[in-house]
């Protein structure tokens, strides 16, 4: 979780592919109406979040029902929203990447072909809900390589490779 440009698509990816998981970005969930809306510099609200995030979850289970591990990038930036995710999922475990706004900015504005403007970079860190203890939340600093967050992250969720 995060906020956007934040590397989860990056680091959720390597995790996947260190575990042999599955790896999903919510943002492939998001209906054209929604994606068009961000793209006109708009932020979503509640109301176009709730179908995206039930139809993320639809995802995830159907991605780990042959019983591998899923791991998804999805921004989930209020307790609300990552409420809705678990009580599909029952378990879900959490990193949170997170670091300082210019650091965020200056990624997204070295990425190319993204529908996402940096004008929402505000409303985005606006909307942040940080998790609570309660959600056991890992915190990864971007400042470090995303090879580095994938391994502490690995370690943390006790996950290896699985042995061939
Ligand atoms: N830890 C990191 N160190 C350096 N660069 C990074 C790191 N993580 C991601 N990046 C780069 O930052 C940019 C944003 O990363 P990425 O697209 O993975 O973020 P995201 O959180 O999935 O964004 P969004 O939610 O907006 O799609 C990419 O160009 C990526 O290569
Ligand atoms: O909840 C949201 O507002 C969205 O998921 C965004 O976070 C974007 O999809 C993503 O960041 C793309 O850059």
């Amino acid at each position: 979780m995060g906020v956007c440009g934040t590397g989860k698509t990056t680091v959720a990816r390597l995790v996947a592919e260190a575990v042999d998981g599955v790896f999903l970005d919510a943002d492939d969930f998001h209906p054209p109406e929604n994606v068009a809306h961000m793209a006109a510099g708009l932020p979503l609200n509640d109301e176009m979040r709730w179908d995206w995030l039930d139809l993320v979850a639809k995802g995830v289970i159907e991605a780990g029902c042959d019983g591998r591990t899923v791991v998804f990038a999805c921004s989930a930036l209020k307790h609300s929203y990552r409420d809705r995710l678990r009580q599909s999922l029952g378990v879900m475990h959490l990193a949170h990447l997170t670091g300082p706004r210019d650091l965020i900015a200056e990624r997204m504005a070295a990425r190319e072909n993204h529908y996402m403007p940096i004008a929402l970079l505000d409303s985005q860190l606006a909307d942040l809900e940080m998790p609570g203890p309660d959600e056991a939340p890992l915190s990864c600093d971007i400042r470090e390589a995303p090879e580095a967050l994938c391994a502490q992250i690995l370690n943390a969720w006790g996950l290896t490779a699985p042995q061939v």
